[in-house]
């Protein structure tokens, strides 16, 4: 026997004898423990394993492990086998080149995703560095569009899970699962339960992203520091016939929980995080209004969707009227119609409503013929009052039957029946159904009574915008005002004139609205610091701009709007004396405070990407 091999014998041996002796500690890869092999003794828990990789399973944790490493809560919650783990990566890394498109915009979105991923997980300095200095660029692959696709396709990109995961099995748990989250600190909380992402449906617990992607904004434009956001993912089941089959699915197979079952897991989520502070993403509107009704004067909390959206869209609006040469205060003159009646369209048509009843002279009577400058066109068409079954939230603005049929309208009215008829200053889409805004609707837009008609193309991602800008500025003319959700390019009207493409996106506000109502310290969000935020937004475009077709301003200075909004938002906080300070600087204080001074308060407390200098104590 030669040296060598006798020497790896004994060296076997001795290995032999250190497995069966307990008291010797192995570090060795920890692969789920299979008969005969020992636990390995870790000196970490929670995230730390997860950031691990000698240690780290993944999603193959099982649930016992996940409690015993305090890891419940940070993943997602469907336990999978190493075979499936493999399975999952191996589908992936054979699709990704089919998978990474999104639309004709950018081929390479997915795969620019899965770069600035990888930032993100290595350094989170650098990576908002990265993505603040490039915002016009990334945003569109951190958030709407290429976030939808990201949410698609979850169950092949998840690789070190985000945020935390809470499932209708943690019932009982939530309460003491909310220590698992390492910070101690939490400014900023966005919870979602995947049952409305973006235009593209139910995608159960892959909806995660949508909540990862605006906390990116929330970073990114206002400066809240990253290591205090904490996104949320609320698995209640899902509706998605083809995740309830898909062995690879990450979260909970089985039917989206409904009726009182479900607002008693939500009702535990938000007490379980109570002391934080969640913003509403992407739920249903089915459940987004009554969430929204349930919570908003108990937590400190706003749905994005219904709120953010409203806002956004109320400032877009009133840019369109000074679009016109005209003055803001002919904001209730306006002819509009709404496509679409979930929780975005709804959530605007109250907003507009309101707004048009405050310009009228904000009385009963003001508020109800403000009413009657809206039609709204849901799946069924036009919403009347013969509505069978209708949608209480919908019915404030069912048109009445005498009204529309002197109009030449009926219950049911198809949307380019209406459009031709009511000829509207606005036509705004929130329907997520992508082209809804034909030939046929866009030709009829031509007989708007409107010196320059405005069109709202707001769903997301791209491919649900209910028009293209190059549609609508051909089809209707070169003097239109276009918005969409999702980022399109300006279009080149060939004589010299651009058609300017706006991005009518919530964006422009949440992040605002979240800093503003921080550093207020207020311990809600009242109807009057949301409306503060939309004002301030409309007011940010000078005339030059507006008139020019500019309605919102570029993403590239969203930082800046964030800053003035959160400043709105304050002040609006102190009036109504719901300010209560924050961090030392008590509502006295801010109180005395001008404008400059407000703004700089502001700027203070943004987080700005810089690397601190490190110094290791061990206490
Ligand atoms: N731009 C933004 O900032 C912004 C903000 C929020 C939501 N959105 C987008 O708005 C869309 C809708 O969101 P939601 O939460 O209101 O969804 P939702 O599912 O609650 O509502 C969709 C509405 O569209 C209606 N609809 C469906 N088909 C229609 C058709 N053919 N004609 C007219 N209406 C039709 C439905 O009846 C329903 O009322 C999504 O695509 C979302 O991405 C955009
Ligand atoms: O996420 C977005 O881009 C906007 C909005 O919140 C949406 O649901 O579409
Ligand atoms: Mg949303």
């Amino acid at each position: 026997m030669s040296n060598q091999i006798r020497a790896s014998s004994s060296l076997i041996r001795r290995l032999k004898q250190q497995m069966s002796n307990p008291a010797v500690l192995i570090q060795t890869r920890s692969f789920t423990p299979s008969e005969g092999q020992r636990p390995v003794i870790v000196h970490k828990r929670s995230l730390d394993i997860l950031h691990d990789p000698w240690f780290n399973k993944g999603t193959a944790f099982s649930m016992t492990e996940r409690d015993r490493l305090d890891l419940r809560g940070l993943l997602p919650p469907n336990v999978m086998s190493t075979d499936q783990q493999i399975e999952r990566f191996m589908v992936d890394l054979k699709r990704l080149e089919v998978q990474a498109r999104d639309g004709p915009t950018d081929p390479n979105a997915l795969a620019k995703w899965r770069i600035l991923n990888r930032l993100h997980d290595r350094n989170e300095t650098m990576y908002y560095k990265v993505l603040i200095a490039n915002i016009e660029e990334y945003a569109p692959i951190v958030y709407t569009p290429t976030v939808g696709l990201v949410c698609q396709n979850y169950s092949g990109l998840f690789r070190r899970p985000r945020g935390m995961y809470f499932s209708a099995e943690d019932r009982g748990e939530m309460k003491s699962m909310v220590y698992n989250w390492p910070a101690e600190q939490v400014d900023m909380i966005v919870v979602t339960d995947g049952s409305r992402i973006l235009g593209l449906g139910d995608l159960g617990v892959q909806g995660i992203g949508i909540a990862v992607g605006k906390l990116d904004l929330y970073v990114a434009a206002a400066g809240i520091n990253p290591q205090r956001v904490l996104p949320i993912m609320i698995d209640v089941g899902t509706t998605n016939d083809k995740l309830l089959k898909d062995p690879l699915y990450l979260g909970l197979q089985e039917h989206r929980l409904d009726g009182d079952e479900y607002v008693s897991v939500i009702d535990e989520l938000m007490e379980a995080i109570f002391t934080r502070w969640p913003n509403f993403e992407d739920f249903q509107s089915k459940w987004a209004f009554k969430l929204l009704q349930r919570y908003r004067y108990k937590y400190r909390m706003f749905n994005d969707d219904v709120q953010g959206t409203a806002g956004v869209a109320v400032a877009g609006l009133l840019g369109a009227v000074r679009a016109q040469g005209r003055s803001m205060i002919d904001f209730p003159k306006q002819k509009i119609v709404v496509a679409g009646a979930g929780s975005a369209g709804l959530g605007v048509l109250n907003a507009a409503r309101k707004t048009m009843a405050r310009m009228l002279g904000n009385n009963e009577s003001a508020f109800d013929s403000a009413r009657s400058q809206f039609w709204v066109v849901d799946a069924k068409g036009l919403i009347t009052e013969d509505r069978e079954n209708i949608d209480p939230d919908a019915k404030p603005f069912a048109r009445k039957v005498n009204e529309i049929s002197r109009q030449g309208l009926w219950e049911g009215a198809s949307l380019v029946e209406v459009v031709q008829q009511v000829k509207p200053d606005v036509l705004l889409g929130l329907s997520a159904v992508g082209g809804l805004f034909s030939k046929e609707v866009l030709e009829a837009m031509r007989g708007s009574t409107s010196t320059r008609p405005a069109i709202f193309a707001m769903s997301n991602p791209t491919n649900n915008a209910e028009c293209t800008p190059e549609e609508a500025f051909s089809i209707v003319g070169d003097n239109i005002i276009f918005a969409s959700g999702s980022p399109f390019k300006d279009v080149d009207l060939g004589n010299g004139h651009i058609g300017h493409c706006n991005q009518g996106n919530n964006m422009y506000l949440f992040p605002g609205v979240g800093l503003g109502t921080l550093l207020s310290g207020s311990r809600i969000i009242s109807d009057g610091m949301l409306q503060a935020a939309a004002e301030c937004l409309a007011e940010y475009m000078t005339e030059e701009e507006v008139v020019k077709g500019k309605i919102y301003p570029s993403i590239s200075s969203i930082r800046n709007i964030t800053k003035e909004v959160a400043a709105a938002v304050v002040k609006e906080a102190l009036e109504e004396d719901l300010a209560e300070g924050y961090r030392g600087v008590d509502a006295r204080e801010l109180q005395r405070f001008n404008q400059e001074e407000l703004l700089e308060f502001v700027e203070l407390n943004m987080w700005h990407p810089e690397y601190p200098t490190l110094v290791y104590r061990n206490e």
